[in-house]
């Protein structure tokens, strides 16, 4: 049957709204569905289930899952008062979607509420859903927009992860192989996946999403601790431990700052107060090292009455002692 023969000229018109009834931001749906040759949905021909969507319109077209999904012909439109009979992939669920939904999946298919993270209290969720809405349980998006963000999936992660979990990670894969990024999804929870695919009912999957939590909880604190011993080699001092067991204050914040520590330490100490080192790390002293016209050390300690009293002095010897041609020392009498 050739595609939208049986359609009324107001459910044709409807096709290019979304579920507010406003016209879809979407104008070059068509297109791409003429571009595709492809069969939509609703004749049953690109997907072995129902898949479906209330769309509100609030999402950038382009970066929108559910659009291109439209657009590929592969999920329907929903209008608002309008319910779904499959299992609903929604924030406004109750329970996670478990393995025991199989069934309601596979004869009713699965359908999601297109709309922005931020605009949530926009959707009339008493005007959708079903009798079958669920909430998804722990895994990580893969998607460009919320890359490694837990529980914010986009819709056709939802789908896909709904597929996976009652056991259809075929309908998953063929959902997702349309997106570039979209089977790194699956690959990035697989472990996950597989844990709640054992599960039975929506107690247990939580059960197990509980279980997984206490266990990234804890590798992470595993890998903090590690990493701040790391940080102590990588910092090149390894007296530092020692230095901190001979403090006596046992002040924790002390391990922070470990410049201030320096210079607490110096302060404190007076003999290494007159000790700067050159970049070479040779010793400067900070006391004032005077030196004569000869190269003579002069005592910075005395006042500057004194050294001119011992310039005096040296020149004075100076003059005394004077050598002939031959080296002789010659004695003024
Ligand atoms: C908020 S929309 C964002 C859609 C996004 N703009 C896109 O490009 O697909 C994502 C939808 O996927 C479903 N979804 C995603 N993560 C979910 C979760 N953790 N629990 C329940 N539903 C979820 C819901 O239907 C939700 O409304």
């Amino acid at each position: 049957m050739a595609k939208g023969k049986n359609k009324t000229s107001e459910e044709r018109a409807n096709k290019a709204k979304t579920s507010n009834g406003h016209k879809s931001k979407q104008h070059h749906i068509r297109k791409g569905r003429q571009e595709n040759g492809s069969q939509s949905q609703e004749d049953g021909e690109k997907f072995p289930v129902k898949l479906a969507m209330w769309d509100f319109d609030h999402c950038d077209p382009k970066r929108c899952s559910g659009k291109k999904l439209e657009r590929l012909g592969l999920i329907k439109n929903l209008r608002v008062g309008q319910k779904f009979s499959g299992i609903v992939v929604s924030p406004n669920g109750k329970g996670v979607v478990c393995p025991d939904d199989r069934e309601i999946v596979e004869t009713f298919g699965s359908a999601v509420v297109e709309c922005s993270w931020a605009r949530l209290e926009e959707v009339p969720f008493n005007k959708i859903g079903g009798k079958h809405e669920r909430l998804l349980p722990y895994l990580v998006a893969a998607n460009p927009v919320n890359y490694g963000k837990p529980w914010r999936l986009n819709c056709v992660e939802a789908v896909a992860a709904c597929f996976a979990i009652v056991g259809h990670t075929d309908w998953a894969e063929l959902l997702l192989s349309n997106f570039s990024w979209g089977l790194t999804f699956l690959k990035i929870n697989k472990e996950l996946i597989d844990v709640y695919s054992k599960c039975t009912d929506s107690d247990s999957v939580e059960s197990a999403q509980k279980e997984w939590l206490v266990k990234i909880e804890n590798e992470a604190k595993e890998r903090k601790e590690l990493a701040s011993k790391e940080d102590v080699w990588m910092m090149g001092n390894v007296n530092r431990e020692n230095v901190d067991d001979t403090k006596e204050d046992d002040d924790e914040d002390d391990d922070d700052d470990d410049d201030e520590e320096e210079e607490e330490d110096d302060d404190d100490d007076d003999d290494e107060e007159d000790v700067e080192y050159d970049n070479l790390g040779n010793i400067i002293s900070k006391k004032e090292v005077k030196v004569d016209s000869l190269g003579n050390l002069i005592d910075g300690d005395e006042d500057e009455s004194s050294d001119e009293s011992n310039e005096d002095e040296s020149e004075e010897e100076i003059e005394e002692e004077l050598y002939d041609k031959l080296g002789n020392l010659i004695i003024k009498s």
